[in-house]
């Protein structure tokens, strides 16, 4: 079952900055949590990130998964190249409560990464084949992405903004759900808007949303 993790700010442990640690890291740095990430090296880029202040480094060469206890996290990854320590981490994370991942072991993992085509921070679209094949899900997601981004226009993601920016005031004031759906689906159809939209006024297009919540009935 593919979901979508709310983090909530929460911190996230990646083990290991090879070439898997920095895969998991970069996807991570699109996401609302802290990231932390313990490695016996860390390679240019991840200092870079430290640098930017995007994750926070610890250089330790581990014997096990002792220094766990020091940490609160939701999320731990283990991507070192040692199955024995990766295991005993996520044994560890999982005991401690939090969702546990190793790369090179998806028997013994919470959760696997899908292939995913990531528009703008605003659409993000999953390929996963259950870990039959990785390869194939990339080339799928490959080919997929071409589609993808010629059929989600500008539009749509300006769009999508302003629903997000609508719909906590629509939830306070208009009572029924139904109300709420028939509200946003009149922004979505409605041709002024569409226009505004086209036209780059995403500030004009809130105006004119604001004034069909003030006047719903
Ligand atoms: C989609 C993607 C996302 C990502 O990694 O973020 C991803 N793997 C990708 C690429 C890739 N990975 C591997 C190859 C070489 C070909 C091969 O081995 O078949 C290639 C292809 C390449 O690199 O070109 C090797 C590999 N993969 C896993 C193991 C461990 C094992 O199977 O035991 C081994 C080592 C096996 C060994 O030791 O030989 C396991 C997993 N990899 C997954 C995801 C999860 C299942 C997703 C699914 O099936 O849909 C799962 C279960 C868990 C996880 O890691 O999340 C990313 C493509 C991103 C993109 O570009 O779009
Ligand atoms: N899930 C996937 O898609 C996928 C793809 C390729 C490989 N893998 C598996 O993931 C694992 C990692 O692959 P990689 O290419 O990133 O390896 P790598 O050798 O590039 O990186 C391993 C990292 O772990 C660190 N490390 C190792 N032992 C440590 C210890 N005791 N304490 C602290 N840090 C330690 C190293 O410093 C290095 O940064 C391998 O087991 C590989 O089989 C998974």
């Amino acid at each position: 079952m593919i979901v979508d993790l709310h983090l909530k700010g929460g911190l996230v442990i990646v083990v290991g900055a090879g070439a898997e640690g920095q895969k998991k890291v970069k996807s991570l740095l699109t996401q609302d949590c802290k990231i932390l990430v313990v490695s016996r090296e860390f390679g240019p880029r991840m200092e870079e990130y430290a640098l930017d202040g995007r994750v926070r480094l610890q250089q330790s060469s581990l014997e096990d998964a002792g220094f766990l206890s020091g940490y609160a996290p939701r999320v731990v990854m283990a991507t070192t190249d040692d199955r024995d320590l990766n295991r005993e981490i996520v044994s560890k994370a999982r005991a401690a409560g939090c969702l546990a991942y190793a790369s090179d072991d998806p028997e013994s993992s919470d959760f696997a990464h899908p292939s995913v085509i990531n528009i703008e921070d605003t659409v993000q679209v999953a390929v996963s084949t259950g870990g039959r094949s990785p390869a194939m899900a990339r080339k799928i997601r490959q080919e997929a992405e071409r589609i993808f981004r010629s059929t989600i226009k500008r539009e749509d993601i300006l769009q999508i903004r302003l629903q997000d920016s609508m719909r906590g005031e629509a939830k306070k004031r208009i009572g029924s759900q139904e109300g709420r759906k028939k509200y946003m689906y009149s922004i979505i159809n409605d041709d002024r808007i569409m226009q505004l939209i086209r036209d780059d006024r995403l500030d004009m297009a809130r105006e004119r949303a604001a004034v069909m919540l003030d006047g719903w009935r």
